[in-house]
């Protein structure tokens, strides 16, 4: 079965909505400029709603060292995903210093970017394929070329990212046969407005492919 990653939740009622719909892992934003930043109060409360029903995930990018722990310490992810140029040798030190998942996201334009992935091996828990930075690193509802997956050797466990909506979901796993699909802005009905029943139809889809 793929899990499922609702990114970029800010508030309970969507918290809600994508635990009752069997999302397996939820996506917390610490990072200003994104409409979907949340504080880390915020983050903590909201972290407290999925502990032992979904894993968390807060994402950062490119944050210090003392903004990191300050933020893991509060928090207390199960997952940090790290969304922004962070080097292999930066994941390695947090996850071994932390103890916790590391993610890293890697903006797909080619093989070749794939290929960089390799870097990360041994030193992240997974990569997410997302489509390139533009507007913000994340979070722009755009895709990459899924193709370029295909008969890619992965060595890293690794997720889908990139403009999945409840429309493209399930052939977006069919074709690309990822482990964990994650979206943000394709169950929202503004830039870091999530709709409930959007979040409930794209984890229906993904759970039914
Ligand atoms: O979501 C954001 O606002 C964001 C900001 C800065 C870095 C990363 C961000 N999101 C990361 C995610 O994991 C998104 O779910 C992923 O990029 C897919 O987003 P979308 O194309 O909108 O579904």
């Amino acid at each position: 079965m793929t899990d499922i990653k609702i990114c970029g939740l800010s508030t309970s009622e969507t918290m809600d909505a994508a635990l009752a719909a069997g999302a397996t892992h939820v996506g917390l934003v610490h990072f200003a400029p994104s409409p979907r930043h949340v504080s880390l109060a915020d983050a903590s409360r909201l972290r407290a709603m999925a502990r032992g029903k979904a894993k968390t995930v807060l994402l950062l990018v490119n944050a210090e060292i003392d903004v990191t722990a300050a933020a893991i310490e509060a928090v207390k992810p199960d997952v940090i995903q790290f969304h922004g140029s962070e080097t292999p040798e930066w994941c390695e030190l947090v996850r071994k210093q932390m103890g916790l998942e590391v993610w890293k996201a890697l903006g797909v334009r080619d093989l070749p970017t794939l290929e960089k992935s390799v870097r990360y091996l041994g030193k992240v828990d997974r990569i997410l394929f997302d489509a390139p930075a533009t507007a913000l690193p994340g979070g722009n509802g755009t895709s990459f070329d899924w193709s370029v997956l295909t008969g890619f050797d992965h060595q890293i466990p690794w997720g889908l990212a990139g403009g999945l909506t409840p429309a493209n979901v399930a052939g977006a796993i069919t074709q690309t046969g990822a482990d964990l699909v994650d979206t943000s802005s394709g169950v929202e009905i503004a830039p870091g407005v999530k709709d409930v029943d959007l979040i409930t139809q794209f984890c229906e889809t993904a759970l039914g492919a």
